[in-house]
């Protein structure tokens, strides 16, 4: 049997999620799945305009049923779903009665295994219960800190006999992965729904599932795989993962379009003393941001030379809360700086202050280590301890606003796209 395809629209709107699906839908997609978050939005509305737009398609109902069973598989069914999805950890009376609803209405149980702590066991429980699908689901949060639905997958396949979908985060490579693992489904989301080709990422999709070659995945330290998120993704977008927190106070850059990401080497200094800043250069390692609090907004701390020394030593960048000088150096070399101004005087090196201090800058908080982002927005610092998370849920904003992108682009506005009034607070 052909591997299946699930979309999952995880939009607020219905309306732009029947259009996205129908774009899926050209590409090769199978099922449609109304997801979590639309059903939220929309209620049991969502399913049957569904079921009105695509009348000979499997619709799945992510319900996420974690009680009162045959209840919403019954609202789910009689609005049109084919295919209800509950919780797999939701009690086994909960189970056992969606099971008895799911008969009596005439449509399948998918159980989502989001986060049941052994899944395989659970699995061959739910299939005795007599659930009809099982779903291998890392959710939208968990993958965010790096959680991946694979690794279990081939144990799964062989432990139940019922069909088990793989979820969390696929794009066409970990699909065709899944796909290896035993998985018949493979669902979809953000790699297809937030795309701004939405038929075209869907059609990578189908395939690759459909072909026998399993693209190899270059394997990356985590360290790697930061970097290579944060390189990809803008400061506003940053920002917006970090619940608008993270921005820089009056720090801009000095190298117009130039964009810099790495970790930060602190300096603590005091006005008028540039040994420390200057040292750090030696202390700073390849793709290191030295970030420097200078304790004045009138003399500079950093100037030509130091940038120059910078780029022999391949570091990523400079911030400072302070002033920079020979400014026209600066732009030349083309290491990215960023600074509060450009002044001409600077002080002496007298060697007060701290290399590796917690520090302020630019009103944050700056540890060693902390990752740094700049381009011509600013520059947002980012806490080391949630850097894996940040990144992905920055690469998450970025690829949405995409998506939104496009729909602008094809006449709508940004109000509309995202239904402002709708959503503006009681
Ligand atoms: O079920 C999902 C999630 O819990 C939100 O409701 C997603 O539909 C599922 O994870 C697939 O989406 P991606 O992870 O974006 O591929």
């Amino acid at each position: 049997m052909n591997t299946i395809i699930q979309v999952a629209l995880d939009l607020l709107e219905i309306d732009r999620s029947i259009q996205i699906a129908k774009e899926a839908v050209e590409g090769g997609i199978d099922w449609i799945e109304a997801g979590t978050p639309l059903i939220k939005s929309e209620g049991m509305n969502a399913i049957r305009q569904l079921r009105k737009s695509f009348p000979n398609h499997t619709i799945l109902a992510d319900m996420k049923i974690a009680d009162t069973g045959a209840f919403e598989v019954e609202m789910a069914a009689k609005a049109g779903a084919d295919i209800v999805m509950l919780l797999g950890n939701a009690d086994d009376s909960t189970v056992l009665d969606a099971v008895r609803s799911a008969h009596k209405y005439g449509v399948k149980l998918m159980a989502d295994l989001i986060i049941v702590e052994d899944p395989v066991s659970r699995a061959i429980e739910l299939e005795l219960m007599g659930v009809d699908y099982i779903n291998m689901h890392t959710g939208i949060d968990q993958q965010m800190t790096g959680k991946d639905p694979t690794p279990v997958l081939e144990k799964m396949t062989t432990s139940v006999s019922i069909p088990v979908a793989a979820a969390g985060g696929l794009d066409a490579a970990s699909a065709a992965m899944a796909v290896k693992a035993g998985a018949s489904i493979v669902i979809v989301g953000g790699n297809i729904t937030q795309s701004d080709n939405v038929t075209g990422a869907a059609k990578k999709i189908r395939e690759a599932v459909d072909s026998k070659d399993i693209p190899e995945i270059a394997h990356q330290t985590l360290e790697e795989e930061i970097r290579q998120l944060l390189s990809e993704v803008s400061t506003p977008n940053i920002t917006d993962a970090m619940h608008r927190k993270g921005a820089m106070k009056d720090i801009h850059t000095m190298v117009a379009g130039k964009r810099m990401v790495g970790k930060a080497v602190t300096v603590q200094t005091f006005e008028g003393d540039w040994a420390k800043t200057v040292e750090a250069i030696e202390v700073a390692g390849e793709g290191d941001v030295i970030v420097i609090y200078n304790g004045s907004r009138h003399i500079s701390p950093w100037g030509g030379l130091a940038t120059l020394s910078c780029l022999n030593k391949g570091i990523a960048g400079v911030v400072i809360d302070g002033p920079v000088r020979d400014i026209e150096e600066i732009r030349a070399i083309g290491v990215p700086v960023f600074a509060i101004s450009n002044v001409p005087n600077a002080g002496d090196p007298k060697g007060f202050g701290e290399i590796g201090a917690s520090i302020h800058c630019g009103s944050q908080n700056v540890n060693p280590g902390d990752y740094i982002v700049g381009d011509d927005n600013g520059v947002v610092v980012i806490p080391k301890e949630r850097a894996y998370e940040i990144a992905r849920r920055a690469k998450e904003v970025e690829k949405n606003e995409k998506r939104i992108y496009e729909e602008i682009k094809r006449g709508s506005t940004l109000s509309e796209v995202l239904k402002l009034k709708k959503w503006e607070k009681m």
